[in-house]
């Protein structure tokens, strides 16, 4: 097997008496897309947090390319080419496409005081056609008046414009339709076949099977499986997430472990 790009072994974390994560193991692997599933509580954000750098871990290894680093913070992370697009997307209405891609990490002109409008649209647009988004009538669109889909679409084109690797993606079809989910487990899809290792936490099992290659279901902060989707049914999901158990259902160590295949 090749070398995953994000290995987390070991990984605790309590918030004072409360133990959230309870040595956690974890992979992502480049051009994957890797659903993170579990019920409420489970313990899904503060792994994606604590990947992130939002809440470095109490204990535990986290390897990426094959080495160990350390994540104390967002930077750390986004300096691995780690990006977390959360539910609420953190856009601005009032602005457009592209001030909302590069916010807070503008291009400045020589000299350093005016922004290089050409280079940000140039790069804009470039980005949106490597993820072969159409929907997009103009860059220069406020964010304001883009469905729930499209904003979607600009949030995941922000976090892939900084050469990221690594895509986390936080129940992005939770409240979109039918349509516009589709066109976003399609974007979904397009990350990866793009090379880049994505995680998708999603309560929307339809969605999980229809996108992911391997499935990490944690339960009360124990990740109880990391099975390749095509090893697993609906139904052997569920009983996961809702007991943590596999008991009875015939998933032997290797599928459970997502060496199955
Ligand atoms: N900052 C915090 N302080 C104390 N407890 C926390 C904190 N953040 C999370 N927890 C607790 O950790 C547990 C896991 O929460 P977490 O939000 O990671 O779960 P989740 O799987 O993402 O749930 P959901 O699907 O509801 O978003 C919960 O019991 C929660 O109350």
């Amino acid at each position: 097997m090749s070398t995953p790009l994000l290995e987390l072994r070991g990984i605790n974390k309590s918030f004072g008496p409360v133990h959230v994560l309870r040595d956690v193991a974890f992979t992502a692997e480049a051009g994957s897309v890797t659903a993170l599933v579990g019920d409420n509580g489970a313990g899904k954000s503060t792994l994606v947090k604590c990947i992130g750098g939002i809440y470095p871990s109490d204990s535990g290894e986290y390897l990426f390319e094959g080495k160990q680093v350390s994540v104390g913070n967002p930077r750390d992370a986004a300096n691995l080419g780690v990006e977390i697009v959360y539910q609420d997307l953190a856009l601005c209405d009032n602005l457009d496409i592209v001030s909302n891609m590069f916010l807070g990490r503008e291009k400045k002109a020589v000299g350093g005081i005016i922004l290089d409008d050409a280079t940000m649209e140039e790069m804009a647009t470039q980005t949106l056609a490597s993820l072969s988004v159409r929907t997009v009538k103009s860059i220069r669109q406020q964010v304001a008046s883009l469905s729930g889909g499209q904003r979607q679409t600009v949030a995941i084109a922000k976090a892939v414009l900084w050469n990221s690797k690594l895509v986390i993606l936080d129940e992005p079809t939770a409240a979109l339709g039918v349509a516009q989910t589709a066109q976003v487990l399609e974007l979904v899809r397009r990350l990866a076949d793009n090379g880049l290792a994505v995680v998708l936490i999603s309560h929307n099992l339809n969605d999980v099977f229809a996108v992911s290659d391997r499935i990490a279901a944690l339960y009360l902060g124990q990740m109880v499986a990391q099975v390749n989707t095509t090893d697993v049914t609906h139904s052997q999901i569920v009983e996961l997430i809702t007991s943590g158990r596999s008991g009875n259902l015939g998933l032997p160590a290797e599928v459970l472990n997502g060496d199955g295949q």
